[in-house]
């Protein structure tokens, strides 16, 4: 699935050698301190100072210790050596206390800066998911790397801490390895080489635990998918009187088991790689030690030099043993990290290119041989589609399921734009106009409308009131028969609709549609996009919508999408599409008169049940009532 989309990045993961991951380590460094540096300033300069000086004093307390043990082990009696290695012994003891209060100051600064950097990182995707057009989500790939880049922002969290123990490694070798080097300069050398073999095969573990991950992310997304139709409140009925538990848990084992074979197989891999590494390095240690053992044996090296190298050595190694195990932490971090900025650039790629023009309520929008294809379809869902719709008009869209009614309604409303052909606002092509200033003179109320978990208020005002405040969303309420739900509530309009949240009260199907169409009456929008807006309403409130609806035209143009053909009556025009086609076109009274055509034998088809004939239950055309 992913990997279409996908595939070279995979491809170039791939063939990234252990050199080139070496070189990309300072680069991933400065990116983690970047992304501090952008957050808190004041934090990542402490840190960096923090850093140098805790090296500084590394070094200086090295070079007392080398000072200390040459004056013990030195000639002379025990008194004078002990004096000689007093102030040694005192530069030993500061650095060290200096070195401990840094590192407190270093471990408080990087738990108070990760998680905000994670955070900042979180705020990244999701500004640049609103930000891109709506038909991202349906290009191939995008909701894996989507789910990427929230696995890299998560991950940022390490990346400061990981950088910043690469540093202190990285910052106490170049203090130890000075010393070894004033006291035999073949040690370096002999322990780097030591130390490389184990780094080489660190990271290669760590690149197959990144590969193994990245290939399970469409698997893990399936299991996410799975635990929240499970747990989904609105699901939690049907899991029980459909008894589909078992069967989504059984669903959920099996994929889990993929996920075990395929971490299994990675981790085995890893863990060969780490083994060869880990015996020669331990091969390469020897002949270290091997090589000092010599150096003293021959009278090369003296024997407290020999002694001051056996600090060093340790702390080279230490050093060498941290740049290798964070460099491989860092590395794979910044893999994710790679996920996070890449869906960045993809999202950015998505982001509208459209014009700026800012476009008033429309008297017309026309559409003129209207050509769309969903990304990731090779069927058009509109072909050559041409129609109009004036302000103070209802023009209606009818068509069998799946005949693109709701694909041509979001191009009139610019969500999506057109392949061929144009959806033009008083001439102005949709493409030419600035998309947020085109949407806010959308209202919607799509088939799945949303239920926000925030007050009944904000459910209508989407958080953008009017000035007329509450007395501008009790009029849609009352309106679209919200205004008996809203009385009810324990709170008013105040009350938070989110029952899993304190005080929260739930609602009915039918009262959230409501409140869905009340929100779209309260949104002063030009267009107005009713698609099945009465599905889950009782006859009382639909008859109620539909008599308000021509008042509600007044100053705006209407699309209404449904399948009760009774309430196409109340619209000026009728557009019967058939597999993105317009099919038929013109009043009510001209297609139920049309014999042979499609609307009539869709019209006789739901009167058929009702035993009413066709012509007698044309339902009489609704008169303009005022709003309330
Ligand atoms: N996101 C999508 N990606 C790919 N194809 C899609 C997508 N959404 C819809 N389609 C396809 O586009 C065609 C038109 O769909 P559309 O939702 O516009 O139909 P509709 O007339 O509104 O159907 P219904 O009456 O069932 O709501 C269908 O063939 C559908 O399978």
């Amino acid at each position: 699935m992913q990997w279409l989309a996908d595939g070279q990045r995979i491809k170039a993961i791939e063939a990234i050698s252990v050199g080139s991951m070496a070189r990309r380590l300072p680069a991933l460094v400065v990116r983690a301190f970047r992304l501090g540096w952008r957050i808190d300033r004041a934090s990542v300069a402490l840190l960096l100072t923090s850093q140098v000086v805790s090296a500084v004093l590394g070094a200086a307390g090295l070079f007392a210790t080398t000072g200390a043990i040459a004056a013990l082990f030195g000639p002379g009696p025990i008194g004078d050596k002990l004096t000689h290695a007093a102030p040694s012994i005192l530069v030993i003891a500061a650095a060290a206390g200096a070195r401990a209060l840094l590192g407190i100051t270093i471990r408080t600064v990087t738990v108070h800066l990760s998680p905000r950097i994670s955070r900042e990182a979180e705020a990244a995707v999701l500004r640049a998911t609103v930000a891109a057009e709506l038909t991202a989500y349906d290009h191939a790939g995008y909701n894996d790397e989507l789910e990427a880049a929230d696995r890299g922002a998560e991950v940022c969290v390490d990346i400061v801490g990981e950088a910043q123990n690469l540093i202190a490694a990285l910052a106490s070798l170049v203090g130890a390895a000075g010393v070894l080097t004033v006291l035999h300069p073949l040690l370096l050398p002999l322990l780097v080489l030591a130390a490389l073999p184990q780094g080489i095969a660190s990271v290669h573990a760590a690149r197959v635990q990144f590969l193994a991950n990245r290939a399970a992310i469409g698997d893990r997304r399936i299991m996410a998918n799975l635990r929240w139709y499970i747990h989904l409140k609105r699901n939690a009925d049907q899991v029980r009187s459909d008894t589909m538990g078992e069967f989504l848990l059984a669903k959920y084992e099996q994929v889990g088991r993929r996920l075990d074979v395929s971490s299994r197989q990675a981790a085995l891999k890893g863990a060969r790689v780490s083994v060869i590494g880990a015996a020669a390095s331990g091969l390469g240690t020897a002949l270290v030690w091997g090589t000092m053992l010599w150096l003293v044996s021959t009278g090369r090296m003296s024997l407290p030099h020999g002694g001051a190298a056996v600090f060093a050595l340790g702390s080279v190694g230490t050093s060498l043993h941290g740049i290798v195990g964070y460099g491989a932490d860092l590395f794979r971090t910044g893999m994710y990290l790679d996920d996070w900025s890449s869906f960045l650039d993809t999202a950015g790629g998505h982001r509208p290119q459209r014009g700026t023009a800012v476009p008033p309520a429309p008297r017309r929008i026309s559409v003129h041989g209207l050509t769309y294809a969903y990304p990731a379809s090779e069927r058009t869902a509109l072909d050559r589609v041409s129609l109009h719709v004036d302000r103070g008009e209802i023009l209606a869209l009818v068509g069998e399921n799946g005949s693109g009614k709701t694909t041509l309604a979001k191009l009139l409303a610019g969500l999506y734009l057109p392949a061929a052909g144009s959806v033009r606002w008083d001439g102005q092509d949709t493409r030419d106009l600035d998309p947020h200033a085109l949407w806010r003179q959308v209202a919607v109320v799509p088939q799945d409308y949303a239920r926000w978990p925030l007050t009944c208020r904000e459910n209508i005002t989407l958080g953008q009131p009017t000035p007329d405040g509450d007395e501008a969303v009790l009029r849609a309420a009352e309106a679209s028969g919200a205004g008996e739900v809203v009385a009810k509530l324990r709170r008013g309009l105040s009350t938070l609709l989110a029952v899993e949240w304190m005080g929260g009260e739930e609602l009915s199907g039918g009262q959230w549609q409501r409140l869905a169409i009340a929100r779209a009456f309260h949104r002063e929008a030009g267009l107005l996009v009713l698609d099945e807006p009465t599905a889950a309403l009782d006859p009382r409130a639909e008859h109620r919508i539909f008599r308000n609806l021509r008042a509600v035209a007044r100053e705006r143009a209407v699309v209404l999408v449904t399948h009760r053909l009774t309430n196409v009556a109340v619209a000026d025009r009728i557009v019967v599409l058939e597999d993105g086609k317009v099919l038929q076109e013109g009043t009510f009274a001209e297609l139920v008169a049309d014999t042979g055509g499609r609307f009539r034998e869709l019209w006789d088809l739901q009167n058929e049940r009702t035993g009413v004939p066709a012509q007698r239950a044309v339902p009489a055309r609704e008169t303009e009532e005022p709003l309330p």
